[in-house]
């Protein structure tokens, strides 16, 4: 089964999770787009009334087009469940995100959300983070800066480019550097130190934040619940 289909059956089962009322964090990604397609037929089928917080502007566009009703996160007091995509997560929960350089905004959704899924195929769950490249969102200003304490740290910094060889601009403005790091011994250490750095406005490693993963296989989808680990 190839893995759009594995994203698909993830996404169609987790706006199971979605109850009549909720104000729902929408997270970016290939992933993201059938699931809020999924969701705007519930919405449409049993006339739910919920409130979508999009994560990006892609998001926030399809979510609108097909009729679910949208709020900013500053309009909001609280999100009642995030649905999101994974670049990779391991045993312990523990995740990368950022391949679509949304992380910052996701952040600040999941972090203001009671609840957090996130929906992957079966190629995103690993044994140790890392594998995928980092993403750490930077401010233009010292960028280069930035980048040479990266690399004076060993972190193998990349700055992200399209294929045309220009630097990806997140939503705010700013930089996408991807550090290459091979697998992530101390992931906390990690994120903490990444945090402390001047210019970095945020960095891709989301620990201790999903609840549920959703995962598609090719026997239908896979629930895993925090709590079993
Ligand atoms: O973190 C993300 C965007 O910033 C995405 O959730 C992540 O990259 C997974 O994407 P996809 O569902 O396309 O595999």
């Amino acid at each position: 089964m190839d893995i759009a289909e594995q994203k698909r059956i993830a996404a169609e089962k987790s706006v199971d999770f979605v109850k009549d009322g909720m104000i729902v964090g929408l997270g970016t990604g290939s992933t993201v787009l059938f699931m809020v397609n999924a969701l705007a037929k519930r919405v449409k089928q049993e006339h739910l009334h919920i409130t979508g917080v999009a994560t990006s502007k892609r998001t926030h566009k399809q979510a609108e087009s097909l009729g679910i009703p949208m709020k900013s996160i500053d309009e909001v007091d609280h999100v009642d469940l995030t649905i999101d995509g994974a670049d990779e997560v391991d045993k312990n929960f523990q995740g990368i995100k950022g391949g679509g350089a949304a992380h910052a905004f996701e952040k600040i959704v999941a972090t203001s959300s009671t609840r957090n899924i996130w929906i992957v195929d079966e190629s995103k769950l690993v044994d140790r983070i890392g594998r995928f490249p980092l993403p750490l969102e930077v401010i233009p200003y010292g960028s280069k800066k930035v980048f040479n304490r990266l690399q004076h740290e060993g972190l193998n910094p990349k700055f992200r480019k399209d294929d045309d060889g220009n630097d990806i601009i997140t939503h705010s403005g700013n930089y996408v550097i991807d550090l290459h790091l091979g697998v992530i011994d101390h992931p906390h250490l990690l994120a903490n130190w990444l945090s402390e750095q001047v210019g970095i406005l945020e960095h891709g490693l989301f620990l201790d934040t999903v609840n549920t993963i959703v995962v598609g296989t090719p026997n239908g989808p896979k629930i895993l619940e925090a709590y079993q680990i």
